[in-house]
């Protein structure tokens, strides 16, 4: 393997995608921070919108690499760390490399512009993967070039834009995830996956703006849909269906502040920008031409069960794959 842009850059693309969907709606962005030619000082990545984005904690990880110090480290919004840098970096990063998955943003939002503090510190170049198309934030790499600082685009642009995709369908229209939890080999039915990965879920529905299940489900395994694991937001719920009664002692339908929507119209998906379905190949075969992304959720084990019995055929590219846990993670989109 060579040591060059797109290693460090795919460094910063794996880490962004620890947190995809969980920055919506944010887009998800890594930076990987290189001292001389190739020390790693740090590799981080944006993890809740809100929150310091993915230039702010490497470029702090970074520094505290070199100088330990706790005042620092308890800085933890975006203006603290971009006052305390600015004021303390002394010529530190003039000979480093910044790669960033996505152009640093221009605009002074819910936190300051990462351009503004890279143009302070001077780094020696700034790789950036894929431009910022969004009208309000865009114009980063220029702010950086008027200061000198050497800027280069284009670098894993493919995959940067596969990372961004979710968040240009936030910002578009409509994103749609289907998520579906399987063993190794295929089984669909009963209890799969391991805490950690139910956690993840959790974290998932949390986040999300509507969570679609199918009818059949709902009567069969008599889910609750909620983020107990990480006691979290319960999503609003449409359950797909040509019924209109279910059993309203199923405890999805319990849940305090939720709205639960029983309808056999997908239009109505289009009324929300990010929506995750819980299925498997019943509702995979309905809903084949909408979706942005499949998850699926591989657990490591061999076991009797219920297999996909539709006849479905549909080829997949995978776009990254990743691991919660023993659990292997597969984010697949149709070719
Ligand atoms: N491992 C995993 O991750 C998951 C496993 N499962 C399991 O997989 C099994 C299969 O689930 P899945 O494939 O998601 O789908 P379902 O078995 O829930 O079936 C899809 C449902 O969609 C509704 N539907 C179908 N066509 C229409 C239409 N034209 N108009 C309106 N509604 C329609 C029907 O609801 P109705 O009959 O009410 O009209 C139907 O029952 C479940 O029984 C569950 O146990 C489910 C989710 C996740
Ligand atoms: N069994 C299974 C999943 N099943 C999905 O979760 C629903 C149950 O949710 P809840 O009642 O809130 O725990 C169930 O109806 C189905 O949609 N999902 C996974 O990630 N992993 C698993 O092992």
């Amino acid at each position: 393997m060579k040591i060059n842009d797109q290693f460090f850059m795919k460094l910063a693309i794996d880490e962004a995608w620890k947190y995809q969907f969980l920055t919506y709606p944010n887009p998800a962005v890594g930076c990987v921070v290189v001292k001389g030619d190739s020390e790693i000082l740090s590799i981080e990545a944006h993890k809740e919108a809100g929150m310091p984005h993915a230039e702010v904690n490497a470029l702090k990880e970074a520094y505290l690499k070199y100088h330990p110090n706790d005042l620092l480290k308890m800085k933890k919004t975006s203006h603290e760390i971009h006052d305390y840098l600015i004021k303390n970096h002394n010529g530190f990063f003039n000979d480093c490399k910044i790669y960033v998955t996505l152009e640093p943003c221009n605009h002074e939002g819910k936190t300051p512009a990462c351009a503004n503090l890279l143009k302070e510190l001077k780094p020696k170049k700034v790789i950036i993967a894929h431009e910022d198309m969004n009208n309000i934030a865009r114009g980063g790499a220029e702010t950086l070039k008027g200061e000198n600082i050497d800027v280069n685009i284009g670098c894993m642009k493919k995959e940067a834009y596969e990372l961004l995709y979710p968040f240009l369908k936030w910002n578009s229209g409509t994103f749609i995830f289907y998520k579906m939890a399987q063993t190794l080999n295929g089984c669909i039915d009963g209890a799969i996956s391991a805490n950690q990965a139910k956690a993840y879920v959790h974290t998932l529905r949390d986040k999300i703006d509507l969570l679609l299940i199918g009818g059949n489900t709902v009567r069969t395994d008599k889910p609750t849909l909620d983020a107990r694991f990480i006691a979290g937001r319960a999503p609003n719920v449409m359950i797909y269906s040509k019924n209109k009664v279910f059993d309203s002692n199923i405890p999805l339908f319990k849940i305090p502040n939720r709205k639960v929507i029983v309808s056999d119209d997908l239009f109505k998906l289009l009324d929300y920008k990010f929506v995750m379905v819980e299925g498997t190949y019943n509702l995979l075969d309905t809903l084949k031409d909408r979706l942005d992304y499949i998850l699926l959720i591989v657990n490591p084990k061999i076991r009797k069960g219920v297999n996909a019995l539709n006849d479905l055929d549909i080829n997949f590219e995978i776009v990254h794959e990743n691991y919660i846990g023993e659990e292997k993670l597969l984010f697949l989109k149709r070719k």
